[in-house]
């Protein structure tokens, strides 16, 4: 038994478990939200550790597992943290400005009540550093796209790993000869084309705004649109706030939680109905992709809040795609069972899975790994 104690800082949260890597068994975990907010579970992130701490009590992990999302090109794969490597993440903060700064104050308490044992960052980049240069390349001056660190990383690696093994596990097939395209949709949210247990495409770039339509992000825009909202007078920390915190489902309809996109649809709210429209016609720009880059999947894959339980977005991602060999079971997809489970009918050559993720288990793992446990 290795108990683990896995930190998850986000943007506004901070989730947290205290589990044991081999059996999965967690004895205790939470989540501090909405933090910063009036109202909110805590002040900062550094009040939210410090009463996350003090629930620990007296328990004393093993390992400290930190989620870090963004890894930079220096950090492919669990690390242990030492104040070097520390001080790196810091410098690397930069690139996920919305993110990385919470994640490294998390680490930062973390270790000053555990200093005894080794904690270790896992990063959400770490999975794709298989991506070829044709996928993480944007097309523009070299000079400048070296000099400043410009080039695609995709993020949530480490669901994407889990809930490729668990693919495979449920396809009673080795991964290695799987064909996946897997939808992580949470508040953020993403797409990755795996083909052998590699990423070799996904839809997050740079940092964790391109692509889908998430719950307070744009997505994929025009970056000329940028320049129009600067001349017309808009800062960057305007911009930056429109389009990472102001957009997608939120800026739409006015709630970025996809349940209250689909209560307001229901009641006939037009704004609500023409948001849902646009979250799938890009869910379905990718799935086309992503096919293409395979050359045909072996299955598609939903996880993560919305792919997990939505069965409405499901439908509409794969809906009419009988003629690629992709048939949904109507009934098996409306279910309300839970747990990893096939949603396709026995004809379809690609099965579409419900696969649910777990970060918190497999950071648990990875950071067992790392630290030689
Ligand atoms: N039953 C459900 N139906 C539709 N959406 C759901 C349901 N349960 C959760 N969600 C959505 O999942 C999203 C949160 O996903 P989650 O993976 O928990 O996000 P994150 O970890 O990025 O905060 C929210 O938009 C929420 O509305
Ligand atoms: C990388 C990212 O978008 O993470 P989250 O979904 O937790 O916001
Ligand atoms: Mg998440």
């Amino acid at each position: 038994m290795t108990t683990v104690f896995v930190v998850n800082s986000g943007s506004s949260s901070i989730k947290w478990e205290l589990l044991d890597a081999e059996s999965g068994s967690v004895y205790n975990g939470g989540i501090v939200e909405r933090i910063g907010e009036p109202g909110g579970g805590a002040e900062d992130h550094d009040d939210g550790m410090q009463q996350i701490l003090a629930k620990l009590g007296d328990e004393h992990p093993a390992v400290v597992g930190h989620r870090v999302v963004h890894g930079g090109a220096e950090f492919t794969q669990a690390t242990v943290i030492t104040d070097e490597v520390e001080h790196r993440l810091d410098e690397i903060s930069v690139l996920a400005p919305l993110h990385n700064p919470e994640n490294l104050k998390g680490i930062r308490a973390a270790r000053a009540a555990f200093g005894d044992v080794p904690h270790v960052a896992v990063f959400d980049t770490a999975f794709h550093g298989t991506l070829p240069p044709e996928a993480y390349t944007y097309a523009i001056d070299a000079d400048v796209a070296r000099e400043h660190g410009i080039r695609r990383y995709g993020f949530h690696g480490t669901s994407y790993r889990y809930v490729a093994g668990k693919t495979a596990e449920l396809l009673g097939r080795e991964l290695s000869n799987l064909k996946l395209i897997v939808f992580h949709l949470g508040n953020g949210a993403s797409v990755c084309a795996i083909d052998g247990g590699r990423s070799i495409d996904t839809s997050m770039g740079m940092t964790p705004l391109e692509g889908l339509v998430m719950g307070t992000r744009s997505g994929d825009i025009d970056p000329g649109a940028l320049f129009h909202l600067g001349r017309a007078g808009m800062t960057l920390p305007e911009l930056d706030q429109l389009l990472n915190r102001r957009s997608g489902l939120l800026g739409m309809t006015g709630t970025g939680d996809m349940r209250d996109v689909h209560s307001a649809a229901d009641a006939g709210d037009e704004n609500a109905k023409a948001a849902l429209a646009v979250y799938y016609h890009r869910l379905r720009h990718y799935l086309g992709a992503y096919l293409v880059a395979l050359g045909g999947a072996d299955a598609i894959v939903f996880t993560a809040g919305v792919g997990e339980n939505n069965a409405a977005t499901r439908r509409e991602t794969v809906t009419g795609l009988d003629g690629f060999g992709i048939e949904l079971d109507a009934a098996a997809n409306a279910s309300s069972d839970r747990g990893a489970r096939d949603i396709s009918t026995p004809a379809s050559a690609t099965k579409v899975l419900v696969v649910p993720t777990n970060e918190e288990l497999q950071i648990a793992r990875e950071a067992v790994a790392a630290a030689s446990l």
